[in-house]
């Protein structure tokens, strides 16, 4: 469940009077999504997305995130610019949070993504590093490989509370890939940083919608593959790989972006990273959600458990993947 901030129907319709968007008919909380409040939101003219933006997303980096989406919806792509109000303006302030009335876009996000479906999104995400290349902005990803030791250290020995001995392996496991991290200096450009199924919205295997772009930021644009590589390939546990599903996101992302020799060495590596962000995230949130809060927490194991194919060899040093 996410809807942190309650917006009154009062409120609601005032707002609705800044844009031309027609008048309120309805308006019900949306229960995905774990980082914002999000309301579907229908006028008398149209259907659209209220976002008010909490927890991870600093207001200040707003006006980054929609530069980007009115870049990569100019270029043609599928995703869902802010509504403008008669102003100009897309970044407003409602019940006292950051909000932004956002174009609705259909489809629905998978659980289980099949092969074709995950082709699409490689492809889609190759198409959008290809948009962003004339993307004149730059954010410094706070989630990016600096920023993991801090996490770990932040969530101390508490993790060993999600499993025994979790806080030494992930330190190890930090310490291996700083040796390699981006030796190559690979080519870095605006990444999405969590193109994970469900945000991705299809009808069939077609793609609609690439939404939920809080996490956008400058980065290895290989690290994005990886990322989305570890979300749509494997089970929720983290235990089952799917080959097929993952050859395909790769495929459909060559034919977009053709990977050079260079990438294709550092992959496993980029793949390696994205687990243990992931696993540290969802730690910490694990560590940090008040057990009475309205929001499902993601299990951090899940991300762990996937070292074990992206780095067999590493793995056979953490007794917690034994
Ligand atoms: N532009 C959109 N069009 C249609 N549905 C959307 C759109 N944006 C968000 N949603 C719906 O809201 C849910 C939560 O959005 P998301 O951005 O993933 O939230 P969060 O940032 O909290 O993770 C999505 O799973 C989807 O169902
Ligand atoms: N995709 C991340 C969590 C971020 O949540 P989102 O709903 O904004 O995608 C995870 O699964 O850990």
């Amino acid at each position: 469940m996410a809807v942190y901030t309650h917006v009154s129907a009062e409120a609601l319709a005032e707002f609705l009077t800044r844009f031309d968007v027609g008048e309120l008919v309805s308006a019900k909380g949306i229960a995905e999504g774990v980082e914002n409040s999000n309301y579907l939101v229908e006028t008398t003219q149209d259907r659209f997305i209220l976002t008010l933006y909490e927890k991870r997303v600093a207001a200040d980096d707003l006006p980054y995130f929609m530069a980007l989406l009115d870049h990569l919806a100019a270029k043609g792509l599928p995703v869902p610019p802010a509504i403008k109000d008669r102003e100009g303006r897309e970044i407003h302030e409602l019940e006292g949070r950051p909000a932004c009335l956002i174009k609705f876009l259909p489809g629905v996000s998978l659980s289980h993504p099949n092969v074709a479906q995950a082709r699409a999104a490689g492809e889609a995400l190759g198409a959008m590093h290809q948009a962003v290349a004339d993307f004149p902005l730059d954010r410094p990803n706070s989630m990016g490989f600096e920023s993991w030791k801090p996490l770990l250290e932040r969530c101390g020995e508490s993790l060993d509370g999600i499993a025994p001995g979790l806080y030494r392996d992930l330190d190890f496991a930090l310490g291996d890939l700083a040796e390699t991290w981006d030796r190559q200096g690979l080519a870095r450009c605006a990444i999405h940083a969590d193109l994970f199924p469900d945000n991705v919205l299809m009808l069939g295997d077609a793609i609609t919608g690439v939404i939920d772009f809080y996490f956008a930021c400058t980065d290895i644009r290989l690290y994005d593959l990886a990322v989305a590589h570890a979300a749509w390939s494997f089970d929720t546990t983290g235990e089952h790989y799917d080959e097929a599903v993952g050859n395909a996101l790769i495929e459909g992302y060559s034919q977009s972006f053709p990977l050079s020799e260079v990438e294709h060495s550092a992959f496993h590596d980029l793949a390696v990273g994205a687990c243990l962000r992931f696993t540290l995230s969802r730690a910490w949130d694990w560590l940090n959600t008040p057990a009475d809060a309205l929001v499902t927490r993601k299990d951090p194991l899940a991300f762990w458990r996937r070292v074990k194919v992206y780095d067999p060899d590493l793995a056979t040093l953490l007794p917690t993947l034994a």
